[in-house]
């Protein structure tokens, strides 16, 4: 029996019961990141409403404008900025935040808790005002500076490999929240009826090959000579494009399917335009418990040092042939 084969529990096990479960099988740990994942549905929940409502009452309109009952109107995503930070501050379990929202680093004012979590709580959001999918990204790390003050740079900047968790929520056609603690990924489909998350996706494996691929074509002119060679090599073979321009709504479709997301570096954005910090790495974490693969084309995700906060990087994920083969592609054109 394989630890995944230990650890299984029946679709339509709730969210809680299957975090609760979960600790249970790791008896000296403390719960407190199963209180952080729990915070982490919460907020879920609580943005899924809104985003359910945004048609209604226009919170998908731009940030300081004053809707008609004279409240401020505010953008969904400061809206869910606020939601997730608001729910890890009350958890207790969190000492610093990294948002896509926030410049610096957010101090939850908890100086004993032993957790650091990057987010970006709204992915997609060229897509709100339309309904179309979009998500939440998380990833989580435990802390390297001692509890008792606030974390610090070090704790922030830490190789994907370190994470202890991550995961998605994608708001979608149904919301679902998908996450990896290191023992495979699970998805939960969210039950309006119940107001629960439960499990209906369990040990999720995604295919070895597929034939999607991912990339945002219009950018094609700034495409490097390698990344020209990818995408005829897709086209050769008859690749369906699909392309939402949700990160978080284009992987998870590529997870469940086979496929390949891209967002290359471009000769007007090197570095590309995804986010190492809470986009790349919790993805990467992600599609290799999967078993998947994520590289910036060179190098897997998950081993690069991060310099700073917000810093990009170019990505490539989804299946592991796919990956492989663009990353050989890359080298050759580099190479010739
Ligand atoms: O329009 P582009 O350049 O293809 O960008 C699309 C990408 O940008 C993003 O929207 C960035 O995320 P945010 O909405 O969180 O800023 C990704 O979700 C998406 O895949
Ligand atoms: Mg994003
Ligand atoms: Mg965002």
């Amino acid at each position: 029996m394989d630890h995944h084969d230990k650890l299984a529990l029946p679709v339509g096990t709730t969210l809680d019961r299957f975090i609760m479960r979960k600790q249970e099988d790791f008896p000296y740990a403390t719960g407190e990141l199963s209180q952080l994942l729990r915070d982490i549905a919460l907020a879920a929940k609580i943005v899924n409403r809104e985003i359910n409502r945004s048609g209604l009452i226009d919170i998908a309109g731009a940030y300081g404008n004053r809707n008609v009952q004279g409240e401020d109107q505010q953008k969904l995503d400061v809206i869910a900025n606020v939601r997730f930070i608001r729910a890890l501050r009350n958890g207790g379990e969190v000492c610093t935040i990294v948002s896509e929202e926030e410049e610096g680093m957010i101090q939850t004012g908890n100086t004993k808790g032993k957790y650091v979590v990057a987010i970006d709580p709204l992915d997609g959001s060229s897509n709100i005002d339309v309904n179309v999918s979009i998500g939440t990204v998380f990833s989580i790390y435990r802390r390297i500076s001692p509890t008792g003050s606030a974390g610090n740079e070090q704790d922030c900047l830490q190789r994907g490999t370190h994470q202890v968790a991550a995961g998605y929520v994608i708001y979608g056609s149904s919301t679902m929240l998908v996450y990896t603690t290191g023992n495979g990924v699970n998805g939960f489909t969210y039950e309006n009826s119940l107001g629960e998350f439960v499990l209906s996706h369990p040990t999720i494996m995604t295919p070895a090959t597929g034939t999607i691929y991912s990339v945002n074509e219009g950018m094609a002119q700034h495409f490097s000579k390698g990344m020209a060679a990818v995408v005829a090599h897709f086209k050769e073979q008859e690749f369906s494009g699909r392309y939402i321009g949700s990160l978080v709504a284009d992987f998870h479709r590529n997870l469940l399917k086979g496929g390949i997301y891209m967002y290359p570096a471009t000769s007007k954005a090197p570095a590309g335009k995804l986010r190492l910090l809470y986009e790349c790495n919790a993805l990467a974490f992600v599609v290799e418990q999967a078993g998947g693969k994520a590289s910036n084309g060179y190098q897997r995700t998950l081993e690069i040092q991060p310099q700073g906060l917000h810093e990009r990087c170019p990505f490539f994920i989804g299946s592991p042939e796919l990956v492989s083969k663009v990353e050989e592609l890359l080298a050759a054109e580099e190479s010739s």
